[in-house]
């Protein structure tokens, strides 16, 4: 069939396909034969280009239309008829596969994930190049290959031969096996039968490496003192005891309203199996809490395994937490997780408001149940231990911004407790630097704090709560070197500009409430450092250097008295 039309080719940087690709936009369907359109050079207003141009596309091109390849060719015609002809050359069946294969090769060579593709017979037929990295072979030394030989493996271990034989898939297993060159690799895959008119044409395996997250489970649980892998850590009942709870309710010093009435709810609830849930800002002592309980319950011998479900990500927490049964490759090796290394003792879950909504689902079904699944198991395993579990946001907050499923929620606080922030407990702040003092002051060297100093603090307001008190005390300690009293310069800097401003002075707020001797001294101390100011024009150096103090101790002592150094610089 022949086509004679004046169709417009424009200049530009792709001629051909612009050309082309509108012409075949005329056509009501794909071309399935070589034909042909002409064009004159007569009628360039139609053409709209200068005709001259025209010879140089004499070059092929290939255009896609409709899912199907063409090659376009541009052919001078006779000088007399004038003009050109454009010949269109579907391309063959083969051709059109060739060229998709290579198009799916591409895609598939740069996805992260890894893909193996194996005839019915277990030869390898596809191996991509994330795969090449993982496994550290060349794909081109792969393809050909038996699955039993690339992976060293007996066929009974290969999931590409299982699913060759049963044609049923095999959804996320775990596997760590050793490819030819003696590469360990750790793996989640998915094999998948690709069946067309009920015959088996491949085995396709789709995997994720975890090794690295694998490294980082071992670590972690060597860290909370267990190792992941009970074959490699017999004991007897296959379970090693882990680090246990170190702090018991001898540790929490507090005699304030509410840290007694917490502690006295916490002392009832540890007699009990009850799920608890503890709800306190960042460094409260929700830890401290929990630890005391697990020690003061009837199961203090079993284990205590804690996690910050914040800390880990989500695909490794599922696998910390309920374990990962033995994949099909060789060599596979259970992991054991936290929630079995816990049995009959206590599993506490840190911030769990952090876990995603899809693995809390998981723990409602766990803890509804009484029983979980280890990833890639197909059978249950008994939970049997009390969970504890905190959030520092509050219960509301969390339930609101669905931070936390509303029914996971309700099976956690079978026994809530409410940790309040130190800034609700002032009272407890004084026993509590006299605490810390006394655990991180060198031996035989006790510190003490100047009480003007210990004031000052009473009013901070400690966003880090008892961890921040303690390891401001830390610090100041280690700065006082041979001194023996912690005073405002020895507080972090960040404290220093903080203290100051957030804190009444004591000689404004305390006004004659304080002993009598306490604020003759405050007068006194005011009188001899105006004094000097004045002597030396409100200049700090020059007037601590004669008061014998450090520049800062002056700037401090200035502050808390309240002295306007500006006037005496006028
Ligand atoms: N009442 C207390 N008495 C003595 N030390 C305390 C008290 N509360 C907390 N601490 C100490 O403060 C530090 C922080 O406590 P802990 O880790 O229990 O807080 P947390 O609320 O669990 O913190 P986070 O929210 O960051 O997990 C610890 O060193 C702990 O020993």
């Amino acid at each position: 069939m022949k086509y004679r039309r004046s169709v417009s080719l424009c200049v530009g940087k792709r001629p051909a396909v612009l050309n082309f690709d509108r012409f075949l936009r005329l056509q009501s369907s794909s071309i399935n034969a070589n034909q042909y359109v002409e064009f004159s050079e007569t009628r360039p207003e139609v053409l709209g280009i200068p005709a001259a141009a025209l010879p140089s596309y004499r070059e092929p091109a290939t255009v896609s239309w409709r899912g199907r390849w063409y090659t376009l060719q541009t052919k001078r015609l006779p000088e007399e008829t004038g003009g050109y002809r454009v010949l269109i050359c579907p391309k063959t069946r083969e051709e059109e596969l060739r060229r998709k294969v290579a198009i799916y090769e591409k895609i598939l060579n740069t996805i992260h994930e890894g893909v193996l593709v194996t005839d019915p017979g277990g030869r390898v037929i596809f191996y991509n190049q994330e795969l090449a990295v993982l496994e550290g072979i060349d794909p081109r030394e792969a393809i050909g290959k038996h699955v039993t030989e690339l992976y060293r493996q007996s066929p009974g271990d290969s999931e590409h031969l299982q699913v060759s034989q049963t044609s049923r898939p095999i959804p996320e297993s775990f596997q760590k096996y050793f490819t030819q060159n003696g590469v360990e690799v750790h793996s989640v895959a998915s094999t998948v039968p690709i069946i067309e008119n009920g015959e088996l044409l491949a085995v396709y395996s789709v995997c994720r490496e975890t090794t690295h997250m694998k490294e980082m489970l071992i670590r972690t649980m060597q860290l909370q003192g267990m190792d992941s892998e009970a074959e490699e850590n017999p004991k007897t009942d296959g379970r090693k005891v882990p680090k246990s709870a170190t702090y018991n309710f001898a540790h929490i010093v507090g005699k304030s309203k509410p840290m007694q009435e917490v502690v006295r709810a916490a002392q009832r609830a540890m007699l009990t199996s009850a799920n608890i849930l503890i709800y306190g800002e960042t460094g409260t002592g929700k830890e401290l809490l929990v630890q005391s309980i697990h020690n003061g319950s009837p199961w203090r011998a079993q284990p205590f395994v804690a996690i910050n479900c914040a800390a880990i990500p989500e695909n490794l927490l599922e696998t910390m937490l309920f374990g990962a049964v033995k994949g099909a490759y060789t060599g596979a090796v259970p992991t054991v997780g936290l929630c079995e290394y816990a049995a009959d003792g206590t599993l506490y879950l840190d911030e769990i408001s952090s876990m995603s909504i899809g693995l809390q689902a998981k723990l409602l079904r766990a803890v509804q149940e009484r029983s979980f699944r280890k990833v890639g198991s197909v059978t249950e395993s008994p939970l049997r231990c009390r969970i504890i579990s905190s959030i520092n946001v509050d219960p509301l907050t969390c339930l609101q911004k669905h931070l936390l499923r509303e029914d996971l929620f309700y099976r956690l606080s079978v026994i809530s407790l409410y940790l309040p922030p130190l800034r609700e407990r002032t009272g407890d702040i004084p026993l509590l630097i006299e605490y810390f003092i006394k655990k991180h002051s060198p031996r035989n060297d006790l510190k003490k704090m100047d009480p003007d100093l210990a004031r000052l603090l009473l009013h901070y307001r400690w966003s880090g709560n008892i961890r921040e008190l303690e390891n401001t005390v830390e610090s100041m300690i280690y700065l006082t070197g041979e001194e023996k009293w912690l005073t405002y310069e020895h507080l972090p800097a960040y404290l220093k500009a903080q203290v100051g401003k957030t804190t009444p002075l004591p000689a404004a707020s305390e006004g004659g409430s304080g002993p009598r001797l306490n604020s003759s001294l405050l007068s006194a101390e005011n009188n001899i450092i105006v004094e000097a100011l004045k002597k030396h024009r409100g200049n700090i150096n020059r007037a601590a250097k004669e008061l014998g103090i450090l520049r800062q101790s002056l700037q401090y002592r200035v502050k808390k008295l309240g002295i306007e150094v500006e006037q005496f610089r006028k």
